[in-house]
């Protein structure tokens, strides 16, 4: 029998788990994944290239146009001054229209997929059965980022990546055009106080119990 395709929507703050998460369950449920903030991140990335002002309303569109999925290259667009400039690009209506539209193609694949992002649930995907809102406090969220710059021998200081992260939640969550925040249905999962896999079996059973109860109907 054919299954059923399955489509599971993952928002939350900067450094919230979201995408380690979504990658987790996309290996789980063999779906594939879409990290919707590179999208953002690569239109944010060719204005810093080209030395274009973030607030150039007709390159950052212009620039949107260009996005390839395929294309996305994790290790360029995950640095951290690239995710600030994100945010900044993320506040122009006319670029979203262009990554949603992109993004709802990928989401509507046969099989299925996993998205994550700050606006999955509300506006790329509002029919999605799985939805899920990530957080941690921003204490945590600030030393797992400083943990991973660390990782990759950049410099940087608890209080600087703190005020970073409080500083693009301020502005994700207050912009006019689709700001960050769960969806009426989404599942909260805080994970302050969880590592990956708790999180992961948390996630799970989220989801396991949905599709019981999808199927006795
Ligand atoms: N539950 C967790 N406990 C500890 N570290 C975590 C947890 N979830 C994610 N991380 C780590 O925190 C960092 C940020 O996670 P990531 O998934 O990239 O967050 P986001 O996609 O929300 O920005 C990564 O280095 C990741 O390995
Ligand atoms: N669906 C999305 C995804 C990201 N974004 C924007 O893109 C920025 C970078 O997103 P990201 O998910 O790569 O950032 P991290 O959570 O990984 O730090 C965010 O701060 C948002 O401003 C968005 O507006 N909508």
């Amino acid at each position: 029998m054919k299954k059923a395709p399955l489509l599971i929507a993952i928002d939350g703050p900067a450094a919230s788990g979201k995408g380690t998460l979504a990658r987790r369950l996309a290996d789980y449920y063999h779906l594939p994944h879409l990290d919707t903030g590179l999208t953002y991140r690569a239109v944010a990335r060719l204005l810093l290239e080209k030395g274009w002002p973030l607030d150039d309303e007709p390159k950052a569109i212009e620039a949107a146009h260009l996005v390839e999925l395929a294309a996305l290259d994790h290790a360029v667009l995950s640095a951290h001054d690239v995710g600030e400039a994100a945010s900044r690009i993320a506040v122009i209506p006319q670029v979203r229209r262009i990554l949603v539209d992109k993004q709802r193609a990928f989401a509507g694949q046969p099989s299925g997929a996993v998205l994550d992002g700050r606006d999955i649930g509300t506006v790329v995907c509002p029919d999605a059965p799985v939805k899920l809102y990530v957080t941690a406090s921003p204490q945590v969220r600030a030393r797992r980022r400083l943990a991973e710059i660390k990782a990759r021998d950049g410099a940087s200081d608890f209080d600087t990546i703190l005020a970073d992260i409080v500083r693009r939640d301020e502005r994700d969550t207050q912009r006019a055009d689709s700001p960050l925040r769960p969806a009426d249905n989404a599942h909260l999962l805080d994970t302050s106080e969880m590592d990956i896999e708790t999180a992961f079996i948390a996630a799970r059973n989220i989801i396991d119990a949905i599709m019981a109860a999808k199927d006795k109907t």
